[in-house]
C-alpha cells in the first residue's frame, strides 16, 4: 500500500549576517579605523516613545534635518541627524517580528559603524540610512571592547553567540538545518570566532553546549542521537579530520540531505565535552601555516557537522526528525604581496583564493534579487561552494559572520568583506523540517555504494599484500616502479573521471537554469503579444519588455558559460583517452598479470563507484523535481477549494494512508494494487530549450515489487543500462544484477560511452538539446538491443575502458527500461 506523505512546509528566510570586528593587535596599535557607534542612546532619548505608539496603532515618521557634512549619529554630535544622510523610517506595519538594523558607514576612507538597537515588539520597523559613500545595514555589528588582542579585553564570545546564533542552533534539535560560517580576510578572526581558545571558546563549542543543554532538559520521551564529523578542504581535496591518515574523500548529492561526503567518519557522541575533544584532535590535524599576515593561518576550510536525530514516539506511529548543523571556518582570502608567500604556501593561497572567489561568485549570483532563479549559480566551481550549497540556497537557516580587522592596512579587505556581507543579506533560503523514514530510495543506492566500497577495500587489501610481497623481492624492483607508476595513472584516471562528472553535472544544472529562463521568455512573449493586441497598456508592456531583456541577457551569459564547459569536457575526454592508452599498454607489456588484474579491477570499481554517485545525483535531481511537481499538485488541489479533511476522507476510502498532513513523494508511483486517482503523474524533464515542462498522465507505473519505491524515469536515466564487464577471464566478471534487496557490482554505463551512445546520454548539450526524431529512434534501437537483443536480454557493446566487447545483461529491469525508451520517444 503506498503511503502518502505531505511535502514538508517550507519557510523562506534570509541569511542572517553579523559583522564582527576583532581588536587591534600589538603591531597595529594606533591604526584603528573602525568605529562602532552605538546609537541606542539617540534612540532612547528621542524617538522611542514615538515608536512605541506604533504598537498601539499609531503611525510614526521620523526625519533628520540639518546641514550637509555631518554624518555622525551620536548624542554628542550636536546636530543629530542629517537630511543628506536621510534617516527615514519608511514602513511601519503592524504585527511582525522586529527588524533591527545596524549600520556601517564609510567616510573618507575611515570606517565607522553605527547601530540602532531597540526592541519594539510586534511591530515591523524598517530603518534605512543613506550615506554619501557607502550604505550598509546589518542585523548586528559586534564590536571589540577597546583593547588589544592578547589582553583578553575583547567582548566575550558568548555575547556574540547569544545575540546572533543561539536561536538558530536550537532549531537543529527540532529537525531544522543550520549553517554558520565565518567569512573574512586572513587574520581577521575567523578561526578565533569559530574555534576559539580554551578560555574563550568559539561558536563551535558554544553551539554544542546549546544542543546538549536542550537534550538534557528535554522532558519528552523522545530519544536523541547526536553524531559529529569534521572535515577539511585543502587544495580542493577533502580530508577527514577525525581519521589519523585520511584518504581523499568524494562529495555526493542527496536530495534530502544535500551534499554529503562519502566515507566521512561520523562519530556518535553524548556530550559536548566529547565533541570538544574530537575538535581538538581534528584541529591539530588541520593544515595551518605561518604567514606575514597571520602567524597561525588556516590553509584549509574546515567543516564541523553535528547531526541530531530525534526519534519521536507518537500515539499511532513514530517519526524521526533530523537536524543538521554545519559550522564552517573558512581559510582566509589573502594577497600574495601581503603574505610574502612562495612555493607551496603561494600555491595554497592561490587555491584558497580560487575557492573563495567561487564562494563570492555564488553569493553575488544569489544576492542579485532581481535575477533570482535566472542566473546560473556556479556552485560546481569548487568543493567549498558545493559543501556550502545547502547553506546558501537550500534547506538551512544560515548565519554568516563577516569578520573584519580594525586596522587601516586592512581597509580594502574590510570593504570587500562588507560588500559581500551586504550582498549575502539578500540571499534567501527555505527551511523545512527533515521528517522522514529511513527506507527511502536513497538507502537502496547507499547499499549499492556500500557494497562497492567493501569490494574496493578488499581489493585494496589484496593490493597491499601484493605490494608487500613485491617489496620483499629485490629482483622485482622494476615491477615495483612500474606499479607505482600505474598507481599514479590510476589516480589520474580517477581524477579525470571526477572532473568529467563535475562538468557533466554543471552542464546539466546550467541548462536546467536556461530551460526555466526559456520557459519564462515564452510566457513573457505571450504576455507582451496579448498586451499589445488586447489591453495595450504601455506601462505593463514596458515592464514585460524590461524583464524580457533581463531574461535574454541571462540566457546569453549562461550559454557562454555552457560553451566553456563543453570545451573543458572535450579536453577532459582527450586526457582520458591518453590515460587509457597508457594503462592498456602497461597491462599488455607487464608480466605480473595478477597484480595488474587486481589493479585494473580496483580502478574499474573506483570508477564504477564514482559513476554510481553520478547516477544517483541525476536520479536525485529527478526525484527532487518530481517532489516539487507533487507539491504544486497538492497546492492545486487545495486551491481548487478541496479541504484537507475531505481529501483525507477520500483517501481513506481508497485505502490510501496519508502521513501527517499531505501527499507523498511516491504519489503516482503506486504498485498497481492501490492507486491515487489523480496519481501516476510523472514529471518528465524536457529537452533543454523546449518551451515548457510537460507532465505526463496516465502512464502505468513501473514498479520493481510491492512496497518498493518506484523510480522516476526520464531522459537522463537512459545511460543507466547495466552490463557485465568482461576482463581477462569471464569468471571474474562482476555480476550486474539489480534487485531491490541487494546491489552487486552494478555498473551503469560509463560517462565515456562511444560517441553514438554519448549523443543519446544525459550530457545535456550533447544529447538532449538537439535530439532529432532520428536520434530518438537510434536511441530506442540501442536501448532495445541492450535489453532484449540476445537470449536472456544479453547483448554486446564495447567496454568503454578496455575497448573489449562486453555482454550486456537486461535482467528484470530490461523490460522496464524498454518502456522508458518508449515514453521518452514521444516527448
Ligand atoms: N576577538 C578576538 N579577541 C582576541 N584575539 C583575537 C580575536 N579575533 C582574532 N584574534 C587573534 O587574531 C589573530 C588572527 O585570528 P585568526 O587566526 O582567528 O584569523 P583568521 O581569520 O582565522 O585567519 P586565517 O584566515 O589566516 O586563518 C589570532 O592571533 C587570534 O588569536
Amino acid at each position: 500500500m503506498p503511503s502518502i506523505r505531505a511535502p514538508a512546509r517550507k519557510k523562506a528566510t534570509t541569511l542572517t549576517v553579523a559583522v564582527k570586528c576583532r581588536p587591534l593587535t600589538e603591531k597595529e596599535r594606533g591604526r584603528d579605523i573602525v568605529r562602532v557607534n552605538n546609537n541606542k542612546d539617540v534612540y532612547e532619548r528621542s524617538i522611542s516613545s514615538t515608536i512605541s505608539g506604533v504598537v498601539h496603532g499609531l503611525n510614526a515618521t521620523v526625519f533628520a534635518y540639518g546641514s550637509t557634512g555631518s554624518r555622525w549619529l551620536s548624542c554628542d554630535s550636536g546636530k543629530r541627524w542629517n537630511q543628506d544622510d536621510g534617516w527615514n523610517i519608511r514602513t511601519i506595519s503592524s504585527l511582525g517580528p522586529l527588524r533591527v538594523h545596524r549600520l556601517l558607514k564609510i567616510d573618507s576612507g575611515r570606517i565607522a559603524a553605527a547601530h540602532v538597537t531597540q526592541v519594539v515588539s510586534h511591530c515591523m520597523l524598517y530603518l534605512e540610512m543613506f550615506f554619501l559613500n557607502l550604505k550598509y545595514m546589518f542585523l548586528m555589528v559586534l564590536e571589540p571592547d577597546r583593547g588589544m588582542v592578547g589582553n583578553n579585553t575583547t567582548r566575550p564570545k558568548a555575547d556574540v553567540y547569544e545575540r546572533s546564533i543561539s536561536s538558530t542552533i536550537s532549531g537543529v534539535v527540532h529537525g531544522l538545518n543550520a549553517t554558520v560560517f565565518a567569512y573574512g580576510s586572513t587574520g581577521s578572526g575567523k578561526t578565533y570566532t569559530m574555534v576559539g581558545t580554551e578560555s574563550d571558546p568559539g561558536l563551535m563549542v558554544l553551539s554544542l553546549n546549546t544542543v546538549f543543554d536542550f537534550i538534557k532538559n528535554d522532558k519528552s520521551s523522545d530519544e536523541f542521537e547526536v553524531t559529529c564529523s569534521y572535515l577539511e578542504v585543502y587544495n580542493e581535496v577533502i580530508y577527514d579530520l577525525l581519521e589519523k591518515s585520511s584518504g581523499h574523500l568524494e562529495l555526493r548529492e542527496d536530495p534530502e540531505q544535500g551534499i554529503i561526503v562519502a566515507g566521512l567518519r561520523c562519530i556518535k557522541v553524548n556530550s559536548a565535552d566529547k565533541i570538544v575533544e574530537l575538535l581538538k584532535v581534528g584541529n591539530s590535524r588541520r593544515k595551518t601555516d605561518s604567514t606575514d599576515a597571520n602567524e597561525t593561518s588556516s590553509r584549509s576550510h574546515a567543516v564541523l557537522e553535528i547531526t541530531v536525530l530525534r526519534k519521536q514516539k507518537r500515539k499511532y506511529r513514530s517519526q524521526v526528525i533530523r537536524g543538521k548543523l554545519a559550522l564552517v571556518d573558512l581559510a582566509g582570502s589573502e594577497r600574495a604581496s601581503e603574505t610574502n608567500n612562495g612555493g607551496q604556501k603561494l600555491r595554497d593561497g592561490a587555491n584558497i583564493n580560487r575557492s573563495l572567489l567561487a564562494l563570492a561568485n555564488c553569493i553575488n549570483a544569489l544576492g542579485k534579487q532581481h535575477k533570482r532563479g535566472l542566473a546560473y549559480v556556479p556552485y560546481r566551481n569548487s568543493k567549498l561552494t558545493r559543501i556550502l550549497k545547502v547553506g546558501l540556497s537550500g534547506n538551512s537557516q544560515t548565519v554568516m559572520i563577516a569578520t573584519i580587522s580594525p586596522a587601516d592596512n586592512q581597509y580594502h579587505h574590510t570593504v570587500n568583506t562588507l560588500k559581500y556581507a551586504d550582498r549575502a543579506k539578500e540571499i534567501k533560503t527555505h527551511i523545512q523540517k527533515n521528517i522522514g523514514t529511513v527506507d527511502t530510495h536513497v538507502s537502496d543506492y547507499q547499499r549499492m555504494i556500500d557494497s562497492l566500497q567493501t569490494e574496493v577495500s578488499q581489493l585494496k587489501t589484496q593490493l597491499a599484500e601484493k605490494e608487500s610481497q613485491l617489496n620483499t623481492k629485490p629482483t622485482e624492483r622494476p615491477v615495483d616502479d612500474e606499479l607505482s607508476w600505474l598507481n599514479i595513472l590510476s589516480q589520474e584516471t580517477s581524477e579525470n573521471v571526477q572532473e568529467r562528472i563535475n562538468l557533466q553535472k554543471a552542464v546539466f544544472e546550467l541548462e536546467e537554469t536556461n530551460l526555466r529562463n526559456r520557459t519564462e521568455l515564452q510566457h513573457l512573449d505571450d504576455g507582451i503579444a496579448k498586451q499589445q493586441a488586447i489591453e495595450n497598456d504601455g506601462t505593463v508592456v514596458q515592464a514585460l519588455m524590461l524583464r524580457r531583456q533581463l531574461v535574454l541577457d541571462n540566457i546569453r551569459d549562461n550559454d557562454e558559460t555552457g560553451v566553456t564547459y563543453q570545451k573543458e569536457i572535450e579536453a577532459n575526454e582527450n586526457r582520458r583517452c591518453q590515460l587509457q592508452d597508457m594503462i592498456d599498454e602497461a597491462i599488455s607489456n607487464n608480466a605480473n598479470k595478477t597484480y595488474l588484474r587486481i589493479l585494473s579491477q580496483y580502478r574499474l570499481l573506483g570508477m564504477t563507484n564514482t559513476e554510481l554517485q553520478f547516477e544517483m545525483a541525476m536520479r536525485d535531481q529527478v526525484i527532487h523535481n518530481q517532489r516539487e511537481t507533487q507539491r504544486n499538485l497538492w497546492s492545486l488541489l487545495m486551491g481548487l477549494g478541496l479541504e484537507e479533511k475531505q481529501l483525507l476522507k477520500l483517501a481513506a476510502k481508497q485505502g490510501i494512508t496519508i502521513e501527517d498532513w499531505a501527499i507523498t513523494p511516491q504519489l503516482g508511483l503506486a504498485d498497481g494494487t492501490a492507486s491515487w486517482k489523480m496519481g501516476h503523474e510523472r514529471s518528465i524533464r524536457v529537452p533543454p530549450f523546449s518551451t515548457s515542462p510537460k507532465i505526463r498522465t496516465g502512464s502505468r507505473p513501473i514498479s520493481q515489487g510491492s512496497g518498493e519505491l518506484a523510480h522516476t524515469y526520464c531522459r537522463e536515466e537512459h545511460h543507466s543500462s547495466y552490463y557485465f564487464m568482461s576482463h581477462n577471464s569471464p569468471s571474474t566478471c562482476m555480476r550486474l544484477t539489480r534487485s531491490s534487496e541487494n546491489w552487486l557490482g552494478h555498473r551503469p554505463t560509463s560517462p565515456y560511452l562511444s560517441p553514438d551512445m554519448r549523443g543519446m546520454r544525459s550530457s545535456y548539450g550533447e544529447g538532449c538539446a538537439s535530439t532529432s526524431p532520428q536520434q530518438k529512434d537510434e536511441w530506442n534501437n540501442i536501448s532495445r538491443q541492450s535489453h532484449e537483443g540476445s537470449p536472456g536480454g544479453t547483448s554486446c557493446s564495447e567496454d568503454p575502458l578496455s575497448g573489449q566487447m562486453m555482454s550486456h545483461n537486461s535482467n528484470t529491469q530490461g523490460s522496464c527500461r524498454y518502456k522508458q525508451a518508449e515514453q521518452i520517444s514521444d516527448i
